[in-house]
Parts: C-alpha cells; sequence; structure tokens
C-alpha cells in the first residue's frame, strides 16, 4: 500500500501551477470563499494542468486510518515539506456580489443599515428584517447584548461573533466604547482568551503555519483572502503577555493587537494580518488538551526556530514586500536577537520598542510630576526580560539626549531579576541583554532581595516588569516612598508595575495608593479603576494611568506605513514616546495623569503617526516623493494631520 507520503511524491508531476500570487491579482477582492482548493472530501482529484494525473484518495483514506490523525496534521504535503495547491482562489468582486454572498462577508455586511436602493439592488429584500436603523442603533442593541452577558470572555464571544458578521459595527462599537471594550478585546480578556483559544474556536481569524509547513510559507501567505496587508503581528505564542508558553493559543494576542490597529489608529481591517507561527509548545496543559489546535510536540530548539523565523522573513519579503511586521510575546532571548538580526528589515518588536517607548514617554511626564530633578533620579526595574532592558534603553536614550554619558547614564538604572540585582560578579552565566545594565560597582555584595536592592539603591522610582503578581509588597513600596521621601518634602515616587494581564501585576491601584497615602504617580500595563478614598465627609478620587503599548505601536505602526518607510528606525521609535508624552490635553494634566486617557488614544496615534512620518523623513527611509513633503512643509503639521485622518478608517454606513 502507498504510504501517507509516496503519495504525495509520487503526485509531485501535479506540480504547483502557481503563476501568479492571487494577492496581486486586481480582480481578486476581499469575499466569501469560492473556493476551487483540493479537497480531500472529493473522490478523486485532478490537476488541470495534467488531468491524468489522479490523486489516490482511496490510499490516502487508508493511510489516514492506520496512522493517527495527529500524524496527518490536516494538510498534505511531500517529503520535503512542500505543500501542493492546485488553483488559485476565486472571489467574488464585491461589485458583482448579492443576496447571502454580501450578508456573509462581514466587510460588506450592513446588518440592517442596508438602504431601500441598496436591498433592491442586491436581492435582499426579505433577507433582512424590513426595518431601516442606523449604526447607533445597531451600537444600542450590541451594547445591551454586552451587558447582559456575565464574564467577560462571553462578553469577549459576543463581541466575536458581530466582528465575524459585521465589521463595522465592530469597530463601531470598539471606537465609540473604548474604554469599556478595549480591556474585552485586548489585555486582560484576551489573556483568558489566549489560555482557552482552543477551546473557544469557532472559525479561523489569522494565519496558521505551522514548522511542519516551513516550506510553504509563500502558499500560506497567498492563501490570505485580502490583498496586500500592510501590517502583520506575528508571535511564535513562546511568552504570551506574563503567561508564558501557550504554543499556538497565543495567537489571540495577534488578533487583538491588530484589531487595536484598526481601533486606535484606523489602520483598514482589511489590511491587517495575524499571524501565529507553531513550533510546538513548552505547555503541558496544551499538551495533554484533547482539543488543543496546535502542533502536539515539543517546542523547538532556539536554531530551529531561528532557520523557521529567517524562511518566514523571506517569504514575507517575497509575497509582501511593503508589509511592516510587528513581532509580538517571543520569549525574551528570541525577541531581542530576531530585532537584531531583521533590523534592516520593515519590522519592530513591540514588547521591546513598543513597551520601551511607552513607558519611556509616561516617564518623562512622571519626573515632571515628581518634583525629583530628572538628575537625581534611580530607578530600579524588577524585570530584566525584553521588556524590562527595552525600556532600561528607551529611558537611557532619554538621559544621553539629555546630555548625559552613556555611563552616567546606564549608571541611573539597577536591574533586578530572579537571582536579585543583576552585577557582572554574581557568578552565574548573565544573557547577553542583561549585560549592558549588569553593576559593577557593588564592591563584591550581592543583593538577592528586592528590599535589599531598594535599602541599597534608595530608588525614585520602580519599574515592574515580572510577570508575578504581588512582587511589591506593602514593604517594598512603603521603602519605595521612604526614599523618595527623604529627599525632600513632597516629592513622589514613580510606581509602574507594568505586567499583563491584571492577574500579574506587580501590585495593584488601590495598594499602590493606600501605601503611599495617596503620593504614587502610578502606570500598569493593565487598565485598574479610579480609586477613591474616605476620610470623614472628604472624599478624593485618584486616576490611575494606563502604560500599554496601545499608545505607540498603532500610531508607529500608522506613521510608517503612511511615508512609505522602508524600515524602522531607533530614531523613529524614540520619537513616537516624544510625540506622544507631548499629547496631553488641560485637563489629562489638570487631573495629574501622565498619558493620554484611553477615549483619546486616536487622537494620539495621529500625532504619534504624523512625528514618525516626518521622523521616517528626516532618517532617509521614506519613499514618499520629495515634492509631497515640500508641499506639507509649506503648511506645516496642519496639512499633514489632515491628510494623516484623510487615510484612516472610520466605520459608517
Ligand atoms: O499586550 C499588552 O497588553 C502589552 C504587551 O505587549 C505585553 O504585555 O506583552
Ligand atoms: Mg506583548
Amino acid at each position: 500500500m502507498a504510504s501517507y507520503n509516496s503519495y504525495s511524491t509520487s503526485s509531485s508531476e501535479l506540480s504547483t501551477p502557481r503563476s501568479s500570487s492571487p494577492s496581486s491579482t486586481t480582480s481578486r477582492s476581499s469575499a466569501t470563499t469560492v473556493s476551487k482548493r483540493m479537497s480531500l472530501s472529493s473522490r478523486r482529484i485532478s490537476s488541470p494542468f495534467n488531468p491524468m494525473a489522479a490523486v489516490d484518495i482511496e490510499a490516502i483514506e487508508a493511510q489516514m486510518r492506520m496512522s493517527s490523525l495527529d500524524h496527518l496534521r490536516g494538510y498534505a504535503q511531500d517529503h520535503f515539506g512542500v505543500v501542493k495547491q492546485y488553483h488559485e482562489t476565486e472571489y467574488t468582486p464585491k461589485s458583482q456580489a448579492a443576496g447571502y454572498q454580501i450578508l456573509r462577508e462581514p466587510l460588506w455586511n450592513r446588518g440592517t443599515s442596508f438602504s431601500p436602493e441598496e436591498r433592491v439592488s442586491k436581492n435582499l429584500t426579505g433577507l433582512v428584517p424590513h426595518v431601516l436603523e442606523s449604526m447607533d442603533t445597531q451600537c444600542q442593541r450590541a451594547l445591551r447584548m454586552i451587558n447582559s452577558r456575565g464574564t467577560n470572555v462571553d462578553k469577549y464571544l459576543y463581541l466575536s461573533s458581530i466582528k465575524a458578521n459585521n465589521i463595522d459595527l465592530f469597530y463601531r462599537l470598539l471606537i465609540d466604547h473604548v474604554a469599556q471594550m478595549m480591556p474585552l478585546v485586548y489585555t486582560p480578556t484576551i489573556g483568558d482568551v489566549c489560555i482557552q483559544y482552543s477551546t473557544l474556536y469557532t472559525r479561523p481569524e489569522a494565519l496558521y503555519i505551522s514548522i511542519k509547513q516551513r516550506k510553504s510559507i509563500a502558499t500560506i501567505l497567498r492563501n490570505w483572502p485580502y490583498p496586500n496587508p500592510s501590517i502583520c503581528v506575528v508571535t511564535d505564542g513562546s511568552r504570551i503577555l506574563g503567561l508564558g508558553d501557550l504554543g499556538v493559543n497565543g495567537v489571540g494576542i495577534s488578533i487583538g493587537k491588530l484589531a487595536l490597529y484598526t481601533a486606535a489608529a484606523g489602520i483598514h481591517p482589511e489590511k491587517t494580518l495575524p499571524i501565529v507561527l507553531d513550533c510546538g509548545t513548552a505547555n503541558e496543559d496544551n499538551l495533554r488538551d484533547p482539543l488543543y489546535l496546535g502542533l502536539r510536540q515539543k517546542r523547538v530548539s532556539p536554531e530551529v526556530a531561528l532557520e523557521f523565523m529567517d524562511e518566514f522573513m523571506a517569504a514575507v519579503k517575497e509575497v509582501y514586500p511593503n508589509m511592516l511586521v510587528q513581532f509580538e510575546d517571543f520569549e525574551t532571548e528570541k525577541a531581542f536577537q530576531y530585532l537584531d538580526r531583521y533590523k534592516k528589515e520593515k519590522c519592530f518588536n513591540d514588547d521591546i520598542q513598543g513597551t520601551g517607548a511607552v513607558v519611556l514617554a509616561g516617564y518623562m511626564g512622571a519626573v515632571n510630576l515628581s518634583g525629583v530633578p530628572m538628575e537625581d533620579q534611580k530607578l530600579v526595574f524588577m524585570g530584566a526580560g525584553s521588556a524590562g532592558v527595552g525600556v532600561a534603553k528607551q529611558v537611557m536614550e532619554y538621559y544621553t539626549r539629555r546630555g548625559l554619558s552613556e555611563k552616567e547614564a546606564r549608571d541611573k538604572f539597577y536591574l533586578v531579576d530572579t537571582k536579585g540585582l543583576v552585577t557582572m560578579d554574581r557568578g552565574d552565566k548573565l544573557a547577553q541583554h542583561k549585560k549592558i545594565f549588569a553593576r559593577t560597582d557593588n564592591n563584591g555584595h550581592q543583593f538577592s532581595s528586592l528590599e535589599d536592592v531598594i535599602a541599597y539603591v534608595k530608588p525614585t522610582a520602580l519599574i515592574g516588569l515580572t510577570a508575578t503578581f504581588g512582587v511589591f509588597t506593602e514593604s517594598v513600596v512603603r521603602a519605595l516612598k521612604m526614599s523618595v521621601d527623604a529627599g525632600g518634602l513632597g516629592r513622589r515616587p514613580i510606581l509602574f508595575p507594568l505586567s499583563n494581564p491584571l492577574t500579574k501585576a506587580e501590585c495593584t491601584f488601590e495598594q499602590a495608593i493606600t501605601w503611599t497615602e495617596g503620593s504614587a504617580i502610578f502606570a500598569s500595563g493593565s487598565p485598574f479603576s479610579a480609586f477613591t478614598t474616605k476620610n470623614g465627609d472628604m472624599a478624593t478620587t485618584y486616576y490611575p494611568n494606563q502604560g500599554n503599548n496601545v499608545y505607540v505601536f498603532p500610531g508607529l505602526g500608522l506613521g510608517t506605513i503612511l511615508a512609505k518607510a522602508s524600515r524602522v528606525t531607533d530614531t523613529m521609535v524614540y520619537t513616537s514616546a516624544a510625540a506622544l508624552s507631548g499629547c496631553l490635553n488641560k485637563e489629562e494634566i489638570r487631573m495629574g495623569l501622565i498619558y493620554p486617557k484611553i477615549e483619546r488614544v486616536r487622537d494620539a496615534s495621529v500625532i504619534v503617526a504624523r512625528e514618525v512620518m516626518k521622523c521616517a523623513r528626516r532618517d532617509g527611509v521614506s519613499m514618499l516623493p520629495e515634492e509631497t513633503w515640500v508641499e506639507w512643509e509649506e503648511w506645516g503639521d496642519v496639512a499633514l494631520t489632515a491628510w494623516i485622518k484623510k487615510q484612516v478608517y472610520d466605520p459608517k454606513f
């Protein structure tokens, strides 16, 4: 009997007849798939190029019965891991679609808002209720449903079903009710969703690329139904938020981040591409879960993962040469390695650079509020992973730009990891990315606990990126306050417990306020509610900040795309932080905030994008014609701002 693999090889005469990428064909548009794809359910499949060469489906089925389904992994490939497809997918263009084709395409469906003329011309009469409703009424219905759901994951699922049916409605809700919706489609709820992704799964929303398909990455990229995406968010699931290795379930974070590219910066949903690279997982729960959707094998070695990544980046360049690649939630060593390796490509790492920039922006504001002059600041970082070191590097740049030497700037940082203060003579092998901040001035003393470090350093700022709930204990926070108080009256400690989701935050907002008698300048990665204290009849309300990279990556991405930048320079990242720090309006300043309110994230993204664009031009990486820049320059920022606002997606019926 022919083995599974020999089926594929013996049918190698069915060569891959791809003449052009479907995504490059202009007739192709997003729509319900009318696919002529190879299907195992048909009895015999012939290649149109060699109709005599039929595939022996019975042999495959016999093989499937003999081998475990897990082995087959749901796709056919030859000995060399090449998946052969025989046809381009054909899509009905929007102009030709009618009836249910329209209602089933989430980008075309307008729910109950189709006009009478559209209902007639598109054969929709009777297919939708007869009322004609505004977008607002549709939003009210959705809100009522969301509010009636008992858990955040249920609310997420409801929102997700709206996204699957009516994209404009989904984004209208997200944009107009961002404070309520963002925590549902993003941190913290997305953390729970990722953990349970394989169980919650109902429909595909991303490209799932397994290492077993590494020779077919370009084919898979071409299968994406929407033409020429501008941006992808790619993860390998190895460090999702602070939740560790979630394997293919981590795809939820790519989906969530891209929803915010659209909601917070107005990148058209059709232009966004979520991707997960499945390299196996170290997560035993996943490996044991019969419903797990990913490869049921241990995560591959870093060396093999690197080869896979090289192949992925090469395929991206081949299929979507202008697409910006955002690396997300790769475990630390890989995150730094890939960022360095692909620095000439159009990419950035959100956890190193996005988080770095957002914390820097908040820190700039916090220093002003703290009463501790910039030169007297000393920062302790609890956590020395991609985010910890990424943030420290960005803040260090802030100091060098203000005239400090590299050494003077570096001396302001004390990084602490699970073994204590990171020093050169600690006796362990330091990971490369930590070395830059390893202390050499500790005179042989080692400090193994955070309390010891605080007593030794007497910091003015404490930043948490540990993914460990509660490591900022009462004694730690009180010690921080004491060391700041010792410097003079009215000084305020900077306290940023930044780990995500909320279950990983180093301390809560209420704790921070209580333990510092209200003096902490606070920012967390996931959103906390305002907190009110009562003293007799006197009530004081404190407002937290959300120091999340959502204030940076959408604008940084938008600016990079609109400037047609060939890559993302370090200066563009730094500029995004500087731009964000200047975004606060009078009310936000009066409230003592260090980030704009989340309701203004779209305004902030426009400003970040504008400054990033200008920086791309200064750095010589913008491919926009010189005349365009000259025209904008005549009008100052006004013309460029107006132009950006005109480019972005703002769903309306
Ligand atoms: O996703 C977020 O909320 C922020 C982030 O990048 C992370 O925690 O890895
Ligand atoms: Mg992340």
